[in-house]
């Protein structure tokens, strides 16, 4: 082609050459007058009417006639370009077609259709098809060349953009697939063979619900709706059947095709294959929400589980278990085997616990050896028992990992909703927590959570700070209960008991509010608090004559608090007059042993004091001798329970007999709580206890009431 082109370059420059013989003024006359057969008016006025360039130029290529349509396609004038080189609407790459043409001509070969780009006059490129044919003299000869040039700038821009747009939708990953209004499929791309499988003649003429899986056939009516509508179905994911029956996820875009009235005729779909990142995010997913190990629902998914199942147990009136699951002894299996086996131990146990539950329940694993499952549709405490020791079962049976035979248990805490009407976190911190009952009570058995517990553990601690204000207002008061000696009939002494004169509830004793702070350090600013109170009530009394000893109870948590005995002189200090004999300190039985070592030791540091110490309720805490032994007790008082039950139950009777005969054989004081009649005073003289205090006796009563009935009392002595 190059050669080629360079004879044309060269033939055209000798044609060239050849002009330059011709006298250099000889004008080339113009076409319409050297036009021997069409030379009228009405030939000119078609040139100059033409939308067409009409143009005629000498063999040395000089423009000798310019019609209006060249000026329109060229945006020259006439006066601009008649006598100008033609090749000053030639680009400078496409030169050597002057020449081209001109050899041609000079051949007395037309040129046809021949399409090509000039120059406009703005320096746009105007694309033009032209046809140059000779212009001949009378003789015939060969004179010059008249060219017809027709602007297809337009055709060909559109041309090139539907060549893109080809090249655009042949290349393009997504499927790009137009239907008509019925739904029948009119182009299919490559990518669309690629992603459905089907070739585009399988396809063509085809209905897309082809590609539809069969639960997904009414999206089709609502796709045609929308695009009949005249609007667009943007990002829609769906799935689709490929050739080969596998489902894809695809996300398409499909527009309404119009024709040039502007009606729906169609549509256009872009389909992209997004199976790879949709399976991804399922993967992401899972990881997201269950466990790398057992694949389990992991805690995040459990939550949500048991949300769902909340929700369900409220609309149904129904009842759901959570169980907090901890193997017992699973560190020694890590330990002794290493962490593989232990892996494999938490994945056959998982299995096997799952096995064991039914479809609705869930299983997850929410840490190390921890389990949680949520068991459904519990109505009654039999049935969550039965699965609750399956489950222990399914633990405790062994397993064989690389010929290795490993036992573990499990301990489980258990909750029920909405019997424990707390929140999804609340009902699996329950649950924990009762897991920890069943571990502290021994591991592989399952403790249920106490609802009503927590219920008291809330208002606790608002007792708390209403009872410190209670202490603050002057709420707080002592009664005294007479303590006597029945063979005597002498008082003894009195026990301060605490009452609560609440603004609202009235007058409440201790088993009202006490229990309720139970383990709360605001029990031991109440012991304190008594201890004041009944040395200021012991002061008054003296004042008036009385003089007895007086026994406070001490809060369990006193006796290990070593200051105890300073915060204690310091009280006595403040009555130097009242003789520390006379204040007794009663300490509960239970309490006593819960650290020997430390409450021995606080307890001897006050005796140092001179205060004297009983030990009550005794025969609840089942105290062994020894510890007896250790307490510096002066008296032990018989529990009431025993005391009251004693007439009627033989062993409460064989209880207080026993504690009667240790007081004997440790040399301690014995006194009888909770005699409440004549017969049991009697009983308790003839087993050898002297001592009483009981409602037969009297009724705890406030301190400035007690002058009076001890003068009754002495007047009226009851035993005899
Ligand atoms: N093999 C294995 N061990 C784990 C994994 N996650 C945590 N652990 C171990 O599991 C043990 C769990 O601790 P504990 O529950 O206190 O051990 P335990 O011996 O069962 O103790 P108790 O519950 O009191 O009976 C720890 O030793 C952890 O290191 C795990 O994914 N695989």
């Amino acid at each position: 082609m190059k050669t080629n082109l360079c004879e044309r370059v060269s033939a055209a420059r000798s044609f060239g050459g050849m002009q330059h013989r011709r006298p250099p003024k000889q004008r080339v006359a113009p076409l319409q007058l050297v036009t021997a057969t069409v030379s009228d008016d009405r030939f000119e006025a078609i040139v100059k009417s033409s939308d067409d360039a009409i143009i005629s130029k000498t063999l040395t290529g000089i423009i000798t006639s310019w019609n209006p349509g060249a000026e329109a396609i060229f945006g020259y004038t006439e006066r601009e370009m008649i006598g100008q080189p033609m090749l000053r609407l030639f680009p400078i790459e496409r030169q050597d077609e002057e020449y081209y043409i001109l050899e041609k001509i000079l051949a007395g070969e037309p040129v046809s259709h021949f399409e090509t780009v000039r120059i406009h006059k703005s320096g746009k490129p105007v694309h033009v098809s032209v046809s140059i044919s000779p212009l001949r003299d009378s003789e015939g000869n060969i004179v010059g060349a008249s060219k017809i040039a027709r602007d297809i700038t337009k055709q060909v821009e559109l041309e090139s953009a539907a060549e893109q747009f080809r090249a655009l939708v042949s290349s393009s990953d997504d499927a790009i697939i137009t239907k008509d209004i019925n739904g029948n499929i009119c182009s299919w791309n490559n990518a669309a063979q690629t992603i459905f499988g089907y070739t585009e003649e399988e396809m063509i003429g085809e209905p897309t619900l082809r590609l539809f899986p069969e639960d997904r056939i009414e999206e089709e009516t609502f796709i045609l709706g929308k695009i009949l509508a005249g609007e667009k179905v943007d990002h829609f994911e769906t799935v689709r059947i490929r050739k080969d029956g596998k489902q894809i996820h695809v996300s398409v875009t499909i527009s309404p095709i119009r024709d040039r009235h502007g009606n729906v005729v169609g549509a256009s779909k872009i389909a992209r294959d997004i199976t790879p990142l949709r399976r991804h995010q399922e993967k992401l997913e899972h990881i997201a929400h269950y466990d790398g190990l057992t694949d389990l629902p992991n805690r995040l998914l459990l939550t949500d589980r048991l949300r769902q199942a909340m929700a369900l147990c409220k609309r149904g009136s129904q009842q759901l278990a959570v169980l907090y699951l901890d193997l017992d002894g699973f560190k020694q299996i890590n330990d002794t085997h290493g962490h593989d086996v232990g892996d494999a131990l938490l994945v056959a146990l998982s299995r096997r616990m799952a096995g064991s539950l039914r479809e609705a329940d869930t299983l997850a694993r929410i840490g190390g050896d921890e389990f949680v499952a949520v068991l459904m549709d519990i109505n009654s405490a039999e049935k969550l028992k039965r699965i609750v020791g399956r489950i222990l079962c399914a633990c405790a049976e062994p397993v064989m990992i690389d010929g290795k035979r490993l036992e573990v248990t499990a301990s489980i805490g258990v909750t029920t909703y909405p019997h424990d009407d707390a929140d999804e976190d609340q009902l699996m911190r329950h649950a924990d927590l009762a897991m920890y009952e069943a571990k502290q009570a021994g591991k592989n058995r399952f403790h249920i959570f106490d609802a009503f517990r927590e219920a008291e553990g809330k208002s606790r601690h608002v007792y708390v700070r209403r009872l410190g204000e209670a202490l603050e207002r002057n709420e707080l008061l002592l009664h005294y209960q007479p303590k006597i000696n029945m063979k005597t009939n002498e008082v003894v002494g009195v026990e301060a008991l605490i009452r609560w004169q609440h603004p609202d509830r009235g007058l409440l004793s201790p088993s009202a509010f006490l229990p309720l702070i139970d383990g709360h350090s605001i029990n031991e600013e109440l012991g304190i608090w008594v201890i004041g109170r009944a040395l200021a009530q012991m002061e008054l009394w003296r004042g008036q004559g009385i003089c007895m000893p007086v026994s406070v109870n001490l809060a369990p948590n006193q006796l290990q608090d070593e200051l105890f005995p300073t915060i204690l002189a310091n009280m006595l200090a403040r009555y130097p007059d009242i003789d520390p004999a006379d204040l007794e300190l009663e300490i509960l039985e239970t309490s006593a042993m819960h650290d020997i070592d430390a409450v021995s030791h606080v307890m001897q540091a006050c005796r140092q004091l001179g205060v004297q110490f009983s030990i009550d309720d005794f025969g609840t805490g089942y105290s062994s001798l020894t510890y007896l032994k250790r307490l510096p007790a002066k008296t032990l008082k018989i529990d009431q329970s025993f005391v009251r039950d004693m007439l009627s139950d033989h062993e409460d009777l064989a209880i207080v007999c026993g504690v009667i005969g240790l007081a004997t054989a440790f040399q301690r004081k014995v006194i009888a709580e909770g005699v409440e009649s004549e017969a049991h005073g009697k009983k308790l003289m003839e087993l050898g206890c002297e001592l009483a205090q009981g409602y037969g006796i009297s009724r705890p009563m406030p301190g400035p009431k007690m002058r009076q009935w001890l003068s009754a009392w002495n007047a009226n002595p009851a035993w005899s």
